[in-house]
């Protein structure tokens, strides 16, 4: 995990790695649920395991030393119908999840970059 450290850490060590990670996905999956604009897609979901893809998922985007295990981006979503406001309201659930957790602009700019090109495969309509 620190073998990046000779030149730039990455996006994975400066925002904590992984223990810091699952404090920001817990608090995010909390707003994701206290979130009427968006919460009914997720009555039926196995929560835990939700979490788990999550951590997983950043992590091994963000240069950690994680393998994410779950369906690809379009087909988890697939029949949803979600909308580019569905997918604003959990980016913006997401902010306040980092936020809460004081997590800098430039960390945060970087991994919200990373998930930005994820829309097209999520958004259907
Ligand atoms: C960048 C944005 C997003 C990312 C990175 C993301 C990521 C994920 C991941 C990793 C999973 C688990 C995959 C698996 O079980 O194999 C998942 C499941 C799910 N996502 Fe997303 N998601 C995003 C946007 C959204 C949005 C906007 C919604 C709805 C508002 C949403 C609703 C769901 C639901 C309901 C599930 C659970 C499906 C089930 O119960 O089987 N996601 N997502």
């Amino acid at each position: 995990a620190e073998t990046q450290m000779a030149s730039k850490p990455s996006l994975y060590q400066r925002l904590g790695g992984k223990e810091a990670i699952t404090a920001v996905v817990d608090t995010f999956v909390a707003k994701v649920a206290a979130d009427n604009r968006i919460n009914k897609f997720f009555a039926s979901t196995d929560i835990p395991n939700l979490k788990m893809h999550l951590v997983n998922q950043v992590c091994e985007a963000t240069g950690g030393p994680c393998k994410y295990t779950g369906r690809t981006m379009k087909a988890t979503h697939a029949g949803m119908g979600l909308t580019n406001a569905d997918f604003d309201a959990l980016v913006q659930d997401l902010v306040g999840a980092l936020d809460s957790h004081r997590v800098p602009k430039a960390e945060k700019d970087e991994l919200l970059a990373a998930l930005g090109p994820m829309r097209s495969d999520i958004v259907e309509r």
